[in-house]
């Protein structure tokens, strides 16, 4: 009876939508190949996810051959519900929190299951939530990590934990980083691990995952071997690593559809791009957390006046954690865009990415919004702000070919002028150099395509983790006998 249960596995995500996304959309993949997924997080998400998604707690729905369950747990109230931020402390506390309440329920969700003689097989986490590999391991669970960002920036922190490249310093900190397969400009390395940065914390965080890189019997990624061929076959020789993405292009094996987890409701975009004429809009947004200061915004606003392009613009309030108040545009601005643009707060951004009046993307190069634009096609204009942003801005303009640098790294505080913008839009939107970017965007698209198709590389790769995840479930069997007695 037990062993003809659907292999059960535990996905434990960091509560930020650029985490939630790609481990969600693996989720999916996985319950449609016939396993009973339980997705969580902390509860303060699960309350802005059910708000926005027709989701709820601990409910099971079918999704392909399998079943996907939303369980949130306790996470103490360190963000109010309505993400005032009035009760958020300090990142670090708020990571240290996550962990105390987190760590007793992974620990109490492989006991109970134990007890109900249908363990689980595996547990996968992404970053930022590095103890779920150590609780799995305390209870011998097989647990695996899916790395949320690229190979590459995969290869920096790998880099600096190991002591295997000379990282910039205090003393030294406008060193060029020679990495095994690329060299990065000081302000290219992933700027957590900057002394510059303002954001220091997080880098700690993110390389305690480096430390225990030992636990996950393998580290899934949501890039592509065509893509990143180097910094994959570098990795290769150094951890077990299987390239799957992209996990949305991922074909599925039932035509359900997929269960988002949005943290807001989007604005309805399609129907005001189907108005439009294709290759004709600029796409600009800046992902879910990095909140321009006014400034930006002002000059951003202007360069679109003055270069009268058709925008989507996704102005999502700032983040109040940040204490910037809520942003203006200038006066006359949406009068004089009036019919040509449209300001929203959240859009359905695959979609938006997929429309062909869509000619360019101005980003701010978080790694789900570069692999969902690059391979869909869309060429862009790289605004990154910080963290592995800065690495993907440089990939995306010098290696791929696909983007053209507008803004710099936050940390810098330079403010792009309306001038600027309106010529770079322009530039990625009409003439020689656009068509370039195109070609070269749509090269990718293509190549993703092959590696998500049956037999293409990271087809092959998803099989072989969803056989071994499987196979586990012969412990499966084996522990529950053994709880019998
Ligand atoms: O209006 C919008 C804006 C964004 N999105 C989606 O939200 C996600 C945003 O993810 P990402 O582009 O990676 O940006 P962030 O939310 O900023 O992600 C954080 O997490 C990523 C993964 O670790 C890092 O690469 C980023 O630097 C970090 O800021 C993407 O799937 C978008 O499709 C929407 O659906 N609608």
């Amino acid at each position: 009876m037990e062993s003809e249960a659907p292999t059960h596995v535990l996905m434990v995500s960091f509560p930020g939508q650029g985490h939630i996304n790609p481990l969600l959309r693996l989720a999916n993949i996985l319950a449609a190949k016939g396993f009973f997924v339980t997705f969580s997080t902390t509860e303060t998400a699960g309350k802005l996810m059910r708000t926005a998604n027709n989701i709820s707690h601990k409910s099971v729905t079918p999704v392909g051959e399998g079943f996907l369950k939303f369980d949130f747990f306790e996470d103490g109230g360190m963000m109010d519900g309505d993400g005032d931020g009035s009760k958020m402390r300090t990142l670090s506390d708020f990571s240290a929190q996550i962990e105390h309440f987190g760590r007793q329920y992974v620990s109490r969700v492989i006991k109970e299951h134990a007890e109900a003689h249908y363990p689980l097989s595996c547990i996968i986490n992404n970053p930022f939530v590095p103890w779920v590999c150590d609780v799995a391991a305390e209870h011998g669970i097989p647990s695996a990590m899916l790395w949320v960002q690229s190979a590459a920036v995969f290869t920096a922190y790998y880099s600096y934990f190991h002591k295997l490249a000379t990282f910039p310093s205090d003393a030294d900190p406008y060193l060029d980083v020679q990495l095994p397969c690329v060299v990065l400009k000081y302000n290219e390395v992933p700027d957590f691990l900057h002394p510059f940065s303002p954001h220091p914390a997080l880098g700690t965080v993110i390389l305690e995952q480096f430390k225990n890189l030992s636990k996950p019997f393998c580290v899934l990624v949501d890039s592509f071997e065509e893509l990143e061929c180097d910094h994959i076959n570098y990795l290769s020789k150094l951890v077990h690593i299987r390239p799957i993405g992209p996990l949305f292009k991922i074909p599925r094996a039932t035509d359900t559809s997929d269960i988002r987890g949005d943290f807001m409701k989007s604005d309805d975009c399609m129907e005001w791009l189907n108005s439009r004429a294709a290759a004709s809009v600029v796409y600009i947004s800046f992902g879910s957390i990095v909140s321009l200061p006014q400034e930006q915004v002002t000059e951003i606003a202007h360069g679109l006046m003055d270069s009268q392009v058709s925008f989507l613009w996704v102005l999502k309030p700032p983040n109040k954690d940040f204490g910037i108040p809520p942003y203006l545009v200038p006066d006359g601005f949406l009068e004089e865009t009036r019919g040509k643009g449209k300001v929203v707060q959240w859009s359905p951004q695959e979609e938006v990415l997929a429309h062909p009046s869509v000619a360019c993307f101005v980003t701010h190069c978080g790694w789900n919004s570069s692999m969902e634009a690059l391979t869909l096609g869309v060429p862009m204009l790289t605004f990154p702000a910080w963290g592995d942003q800065v690495t993907n801005a440089k990939f995306l303009v010098d290696v791929y070919g696909v983007g053209i640098k507008l803004g710099y790294w936050q940390a810098e505080k330079k403010v792009v002028s309306r001038e600027e913008v309106k010529k770079r839009l322009l530039e990625a939107t009409i003439g020689p150099k656009a068509e370039e970017l195109k070609q070269n965007a749509l090269k990718w698209k293509r190549a993703a395509e092959g590696a998500v198709t049956a037999n293409g590389s990271s087809a092959r790769n998803l099989d072989a983790f969803v056989e071994h995840v499987k196979k586990s479930g012969g412990v499966r069997v084996k522990m529950s006998s053994r709880e019998n007695k």
